[in-house]
């Protein structure tokens, strides 16, 4: 038998479209083209009304703008915004046979589609299909595409009603997609209705579990924790740029730049802090081989960088440098960063030379001395294991 072609339908709030929500059309793809039985030609997101209520549900038009950016470079994955434009919120069962009576329209019916196309957009139809609209056309069916616990909501009571259950399955059929915790095939086991369509429900297993939720990045998000590499970057900057969900941005140190050139999407570490900071990571740090050292740990105790300050001629001798010896806490810092300035531009060549790493990323650290002496920590031959 020739396998059904079908279009895998999914309806949520997509609150922010996450990575998981693409990914379950992957799997459900890859699974039903195993089997031989289904050619999925096309996957459609239908984001729910305003009109929903959900909780901290955003407007239908911020979700449509974070689903066309996370779709944008997708090959086989469109937005339908019918539901959002209609007047309040449309149940499922009326949602998934609007989509397939419009695609028989579109396959069967020339006619009647050219007035659908007139009030409504269609570009979630798959190109090839709307290009061949003259071409003798096997039906294609539209079946909802969804994660376990939207099945498992079909038992939550009053959410769904017994004879729209009764069409989604019986008419349309579902592809189920494994999450964490759930167990489909004992829910269905439990469900008289479900049992009876077994043969149109499809259960796809996701053996590469993964708990993304648009709640778990919403709460990130207002955290000011990162989100990152959970959903899409651009769908993470249309939500700082608009300032939805009351994101705030996650925190990261960006070595090197001066406090007036720290980009925004950083926080400024106050100096004093700074060096109780993590080491950065090598994408903080741009390297030229080799690399030439501006990075230095210094770790001295106040009393002693004073010492050292007094001691060192190069210090006296720099007209920078009268500074007068702190007493608060502020002249500690400037005391500190000057000890650095200085080390670092009007030091001596033996400084200077011993200052320079051997290969990138190489650490250099001062060490200063309670009689008032500094000096270079000289790693010797050490080299990183990856360069042994
Ligand atoms: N991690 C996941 N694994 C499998 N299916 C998922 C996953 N996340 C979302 N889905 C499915 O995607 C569809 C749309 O989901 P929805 O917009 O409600 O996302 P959600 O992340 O579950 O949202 P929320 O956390 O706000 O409840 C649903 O069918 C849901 O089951
Ligand atoms: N009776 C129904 O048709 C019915 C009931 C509850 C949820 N739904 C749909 O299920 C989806 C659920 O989305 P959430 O998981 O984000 O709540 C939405 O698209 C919503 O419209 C449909």
């Amino acid at each position: 038998m020739a396998p059904t072609k079908v279009i895998l339908l999914s309806c949520g709030s997509y609150n922010p479209p996450t990575n998981m929500h693409l990914r379950m059309f992957e799997i459900a793809r890859d699974h039903l083209h195993k089997m031989g039985s289904h050619i999925v030609i096309g996957g459609v997101i239908s984001p729910v009304h305003d009109g929903y209520g959900k909780k901290e549900l955003t407007s239908a038009t911020h979700r449509c703008a974070m689903l066309r950016l996370a779709l944008h470079n997708n090959d086989w994955i469109r937005l339908s915004d019918w539901e959002t434009k209609r007047e309040g919120w449309t149940k499922t069962r009326v949602t998934i046979q609007h989509h397939q009576n419009l695609l028989n329209s579109w396959l069967f019916d020339t006619h009647d589609i050219k007035h659908h196309s007139e009030i409504e957009d269609m570009d979630w139809i798959p190109a090839n299909v709307r290009k061949d609209a003259n071409a003798e056309q096997n039906p294609i069916q539209v079946k909802l595409l969804c994660g376990a616990d939207l099945l498992e909501s079909f038992g939550t009571p009053g959410l769904w009603a017994e004879e729209d259950i009764d069409a989604i399955v019986g008419q349309h059929g579902l592809v189920v997609v494994t999450r964490e915790g759930s167990n489909p095939n004992r829910f269905i086991y439990d469900s008289d209705v479900l049992t009876k369509y077994m043969h149109n429900i499809i259960i796809v297993t996701e053996w590469i579990t993964n708990e993304i939720s648009s709640t778990k990045i919403r709460r990130a998000l207002r955290r000011g924790e990162s989100a990152k590499y959970l959903l899409h970057d651009s769908v993470l900057d249309y939500i700082y740029k608009h300032g939805i969900y009351d994101a705030k941005r996650s925190s990261a140190i960006k070595l090197g730049q001066s406090p007036n050139n720290i980009g925004s999407n950083y926080l400024h570490i106050d100096k004093k802090y700074e060096n109780t900071f993590l080491t950065p990571s090598p994408s903080d740090i741009t390297m030229e081989t080799p690399s030439p050292v501006e990075i230095i740990s210094i770790d001295i105790p106040d009393s002693i960088m004073k010492k050292n300050f007094l001691n060192n001629s190069n210090f006296a001798n720099n007209t920078n440098c009268k500074l007068s010896i702190g007493k608060t806490e502020d002249d500690n810092d400037s005391v500190r960063d000057k000890f650095i300035s200085v080390m670092s531009e009007n030091g001596n060549n033996k400084l200077l030379n011993s200052m320079k790493s051997v290969y990138p990323g190489q650490a250099k650290q001062i060490i200063a001395t309670e009689t008032g002496e500094s000096h270079i920590l000289d790693e010797g031959t050490a080299k990183p294991a990856c360069l042994l």
